[in-house]
């Protein structure tokens, strides 16, 4: 289904499967510029007109590049950005971010955010990981496990929260508060100062959506500024997040992974699972510390299919067995980032690297 639609061609990966479209489209571009370039090597003595004419097409093809393979352009035109929510999500402004000209793809969920980049529908997913007040988004974890993507790149973002409420509506009419989770514990402070009621939806510009078309006079929502733009709502209260440091940080997920590189400052992320017993979580880590490898996060999870609990040691306790997800500051490319994971994997019960891709080190 996926492979009929416009623009998830060529742009889409570098190795496609091979009952897909696109890989055929790129083999066969690919055919034809090396005909065409034998072609040409011969009229370098002689031209003739099936040279001069093979000359003349090949100046209205441009050959393929790399940006072709990787569906990347800089700017990231031609890329389809699937995220959760709709228009005015801060998942959006995180897609815009990494990709400034992209096509933005609203989901209902995060996981059909996942699913249509499986099914060549979109090329990236957006998803948020972690916010410095609300910590890290537990559930979208367990996604990155759960499906096969590879992290490409990733986003910091300013979220400052804005109070909306329809035209008229002042602060002292409000009864109840809708938006996403996240948003909601964000503002913690602002909203329990208002005494209303706090009511979870799947995204902040949802909120903003459902308060403006049901022309709600008792509910605001929690959301973005350009929220309010869109949906035409008043702005009650700005910045209303617990902190005026809000920041979330969001991954970008493809099909394929990145070629790791060494030009800037790289980050990889993994998973893995050890065995029970002293000390093995200390040797793990370990590894990093003693190459001088920076480690910027970990998550513990518990396993979900070995949810079990057993004896550990001589003691009467019962443990789950953890799953630990790192991040750590070396690119792939990095023989020292090799060595490491190496190294782990010689007592690790499972490792997989999840993606190693650019740092973001610019906050807006
Ligand atoms: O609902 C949105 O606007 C989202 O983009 C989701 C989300 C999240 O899941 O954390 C993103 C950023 C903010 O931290 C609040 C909500």
């Amino acid at each position: 289904m996926a492979t009929k639609l416009p623009g998830a061609s060529i742009s889409s990966s570098s190795h496609p499967p091979s009952t897909e479209k696109p890989s055929c489209k790129i083999k066969l571009i690919a055919t034809r510029v090396s005909i065409q370039s034998r072609r040409i090597s011969k009229t370098s003595c002689c031209i003739d007109s099936d040279a001069a004419s093979a000359i003349s097409r090949s100046q209205n093809k441009r050959p393929l590049t790399s940006i072709n393979l990787t569906g990347c352009s800089k700017d990231g035109a031609g890329i389809r950005v699937a995220y959760q929510g709709i228009s005015g999500a801060y998942s959006e402004s995180a897609a815009e971010k990494a990709y400034p000209n992209c096509e933005t793809v609203p989901c209902e969920q995060f996981d059909i955010a996942f699913q249509a980049v499986e099914n060549w529908i979109a090329d990236r997913a957006v998803l948020p990981v972690e916010n410095s007040l609300g910590g890290s988004i537990h559930r979208n974890y367990d996604l990155l496990l759960r499906h096969r993507l590879h992290i490409v790149g990733e986003v910091q973002l300013s979220v400052r929260h804005c109070l909306l409420a329809n035209h008229g509506v002042k602060l002292e009419d409000l009864a109840r508060v809708l938006s996403h989770p996240q948003a909601l514990a964000q503002c913690e402070h602002k909203l329990t100062s208002l005494r209303v009621v706090r009511e979870a939806v799947d995204d902040t510009a949802g909120a903003a959506q459902f308060v403006a078309l049901h022309k709600l006079k008792d509910t605001a929502a929690v959301a973005s500024i350009s929220a309010a733009k869109i949906y035409d709502l008043n702005v009650l209260a700005q910045d209303i997040q617990d902190d005026s440091d809000n920041i979330t940080r969001f991954l970008m997920l493809a099909r394929e992974p990145l070629i790791p590189g060494t030009d800037r400052p790289f980050k990889t992320s993994i998973v893995f699972s050890l065995d029970e017993g002293p000390g093995m979580l200390y040797k793990a880590l370990a590894v990093f510390s003693m190459r001088d490898i920076n480690l910027t996060k970990i998550e513990s999870r518990p396993q979900r299919k070995r949810p079990i609990l057993r004896p550990v040691g001589n003691s009467d306790g019962l443990n789950f067995d953890y799953l630990f997800y790192c991040d750590f500051e070396a690119s792939m490319a990095d023989h020292n980032a090799q060595n490491a994971l190496k190294h782990l994997k010689e007592f690790a019960t499972f490792l997989r690297v999840l993606g190693s891709y650019p740092m973001d080190i610019n906050l807006i």
